[in-house]
């Protein structure tokens, strides 16, 4: 395949991204801060534009880029998180900043050491543009990475982005040795949780049971390997916030994600009883046993 592309973000995952079209035999274009090299030049002639920069450092990049985009360009954004300030997903940034461009969102259950081990997984792109999705699929596809097409962007990004608190609370679940009835409980309340901000947001139901959507919960929700979960099972220690980050390998985006969550939950009066108790013990206003006692006993309701 020979198609000019650029990976945006020499973290975890735009390693392992880079890594999955060079199976392709692309010869992907990287791009981080600290590579010295003007991103907008960079980006003339690609055909996709990935970004796997961490939520904090989308608008920059955005900012970067604006004017150097042309419109034929596909702009691939693979963040899970959302913009503080704005309360928008990635690709609602995207969007707004490049109303004429095809936006796909990349995600599903993807550890990205997993990958960089060369174990097999599978993930979604989506996209309004069924063409844009195509050549996404096309680029990314090979015996060790199975690509879906999507048409429900928004649903696809808000399934990963999401599951990322409800990862919180299943580390922390786990870190208290509550066992697998618990931690089933968990999930299912949880995707239940997702489902309810999901649909509000304008995801199809359907998403939410598919791979970018429980699939990606039961991976995140399962694995030491994730971020997410590393946050609560140290929460769930005794130790605090800041001593777990400080010891965290890269980004954990449900800690901010839990913050713009609970804004919106407010703001609409969306019910999110394990996202409200994740942002308490993630401020330290509860410990994790407590944050056990206000779920389990909270008023009777029917499923
Ligand atoms: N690591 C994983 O397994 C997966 C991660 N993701 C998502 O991908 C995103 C990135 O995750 P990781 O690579 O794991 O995180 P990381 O912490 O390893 O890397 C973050 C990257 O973002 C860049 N960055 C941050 N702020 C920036 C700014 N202002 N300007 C330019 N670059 C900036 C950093 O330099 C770094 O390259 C997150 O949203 C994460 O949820 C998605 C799927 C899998
Ligand atoms: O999104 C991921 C797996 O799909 C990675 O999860 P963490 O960011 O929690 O490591």
């Amino acid at each position: 395949m020979n198609d000019r592309i650029i990976i945006i973000g020499a973290g975890a995952w735009g390693d392992a991204l880079s890594k999955l079209t060079q199976i392709n035999g692309c010869e992907p274009i990287i791009w981080s801060r600290s590579c010295g090299r003007v991103l907008a030049e960079m980006v003339t002639d690609c055909v996709a534009i990935i970004s796997a920069v961490s939520m904090s450092g989308v608008p920059a990049i955005i900012e970067r880029l604006r004017d150097s985009i042309a419109p034929h360009q596909i702009i691939v954004t693979a963040t899970k998180g959302l913009d503080a300030r704005t309360n928008l997903t990635p690709a609602q940034l995207w969007h707004q900043a490049f109303p004429n461009n095809p936006i796909v969102v990349l995600s599903g259950p993807n550890l990205s050491l997993e990958i960089q081990q060369g174990l097999p997984a599978a993930t979604v792109v989506a996209s309004q543009s069924a063409d844009a999705a195509n050549t996404i699929q096309e680029i990314f596809s090979s015996p060790k990475f199975r690509v879906y097409t999507n048409d429900d962007p928004i649903g696809v990004e808000l399934g990963g982005t999401i599951k990322n608190v409800i990862a919180i609370a299943a580390g922390t679940c786990d870190g208290l040795k509550l066992g697998n009835n618990a931690k089933s409980a968990l999930l299912t309340r949880g995707l239940a949780e997702i489902i309810r901000i999901g649909q509000y947001w304008g995801g199809k139901t359907e998403t939410f049971y598919g791979l970018s959507g429980l699939g990606d919960l039961l991976t995140t929700c399962n694995s030491p390997l994730s971020r997410n979960y590393q946050v609560g099972y140290g929460l769930a220690q005794g130790r605090t916030l800041t001593e777990v980050l400080a010891n965290l390998q890269g980004t954990a985006e449900g800690v901010n994600t839990t913050k713009v969550l609970i804004q919106i939950a407010d703001r609409n009066q969306i019910y999110m009883p394990i996202t409200v108790l994740v942002d308490r013990l993630l401020q330290g206003q509860i410990t994790a046993p407590e944050a056990i006692v206000a779920l389990m006993s909270r008023d009777r309701k029917s499923e």
